[in-house]
């Protein structure tokens, strides 16, 4: 039986419309919502929160109808990107705040010390907010939300004012924290990156309807659309033709689609017809390189000579821009770029495996 239970919401509010959103999630899972601007995910949150009528559909929280339950009534803790602290009370009085206003809430069972320590925020404890950095006031905001001891947590952007490193580290501890926890979360973002992290699933959103969601791994190879491809980060995309489908097990086909001059060969569980215009979606870090001496291209290998046209460094990754009759983007370490001597200019042979290529209806 499902934790949170969302069944084909609907909600209006002035022109804009989130439609037909359901989905399911268990205890102490994590679902990451990616979208653009204006897709609706604050709204999403916002209407599971309480603060939104639905027009149609149900929530369920724990096989209870929460729908129609005000905000306060349904013990779900929420924390946003400009998550205001009391700015006249020190961090150790906002802590407690929040545990005093819920001790309404049932079942007390989270020590607030072990909240603070597990967020390493001991030592701010007599300061004021003012005189904290913006991942400290992060700190303490998520240290006030989890000692009100909410039944889930709903997160907008909490990192989207932080630096880079900060960010990082931030979402590693929440992320520990709430499976160590076991907390249910909602947790919207911008980044595909972030989502992949955090998420058991993923979710996407478009204009107001959850275009995709599932299971990380079964997302981050499989989207559905030109658009999921693009906004999960994938980088490799390009048009192509179905030359051949060939069934090789009850649930597998074999196929040949040509982009150009290249026949890419692809195993895939969607059955797809010649002729069909389609595109192709495999991501940078699914391609590898081969020196000039390795493998012989045969029916299910995918090798391919393409130039070297630039190597941009991205902290610990290179990424190789290739050109040919496909342009290619390849994520790599230093090693490999050592091992295949790869230099500007250079031709050099990659492989893709038949089973990382997905590919999409046009
Ligand atoms: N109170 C409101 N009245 C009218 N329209 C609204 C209201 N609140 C939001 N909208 C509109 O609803 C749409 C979805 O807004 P929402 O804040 O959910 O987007 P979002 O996906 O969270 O965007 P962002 O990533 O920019 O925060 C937007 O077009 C927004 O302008």
């Amino acid at each position: 039986m499902s934790f949170l239970k969302v069944n084909g919401l609907q909600v209006k509010i002035g022109n804009f419309i989130l439609d037909n959103i359901s989905f399911e999630l268990n205890e102490g899972q994590i679902i990451t919502i990616l979208g653009p601007s204006g897709s609706g995910k604050t709204i999403l949150l916002e209407s599971i929160a309480g603060f939104h009528t639905l027009n149609k559909g149900k929530i369920y929280l724990e096989n209870k109808d929460i729908s129609i339950l005000p905000v306060e009534k349904r013990e779900i803790g929420f924390m946003f990107q400009d998550y205001a602290l009391f700015p006249h009370w020190t961090v150790r009085e906002n802590i407690l705040s929040s545990f005093k206003f819920n001790k309404g809430y049932k079942k007390i069972n989270i020590n607030p010390e072990k909240i603070i320590k597990m967020l390493h925020i001991e030592d701010l404890l007599d300061r004021y907010p003012i005189n904290l950095s913006g991942g400290e006031r992060q700190r303490v905001a998520l240290a006030r939300s989890l000692v009100a001891n909410p039944k889930m947590f709903l997160f907008d952007e909490p990192m989207s004012a932080l630096d880079a490193r900060t960010r990082e580290n931030l979402r590693d501890e929440l992320l520990s924290i709430l499976k160590n926890l076991s907390l249910s979360a909602i947790y919207v973002t911008h980044d595909h990156i972030e989502a992949f992290t955090l998420g058991d699933l993923v979710g996407i959103i478009n204009k107001g309807k959850l275009v995709q969601i599932g299971e990380r791994n079964k997302i981050f190879r499989n989207p559905n659309s030109i658009f999921v491809a693009d906004f999960i980060g994938i980088e490799n995309l390009f048009s192509a033709k179905i030359q051949l489908v060939k069934k090789v097990s009850p649930e597998l086909y074999f196929i040949i689609a040509k982009h150009k001059q290249i026949e890419f060969k692809i195993f895939s569980k969607e059955q797809f017809s010649t002729n069909d215009e389609v595109f192709l979606s495999i991501r940078s870090e699914d391609i590898s390189f081969l020196d000039e001496s390795e493998e012989k291209n045969d029916n299910f290998k995918n090798i391919i000579i393409l130039e070297v046209i630039d190597i941009v460094q991205i902290d610990f990754f290179y990424k190789i821009f290739l050109g040919g009759d496909v342009l290619l983007k390849v994520i790599t370490l230093k090693d490999s770029i050592k091992k295949h001597k790869i230099n500007t200019g250079k031709k050099i042979k990659v492989h893709i495996d038949p089973e990382y290529i997905h590919i999409i209806k046009a």
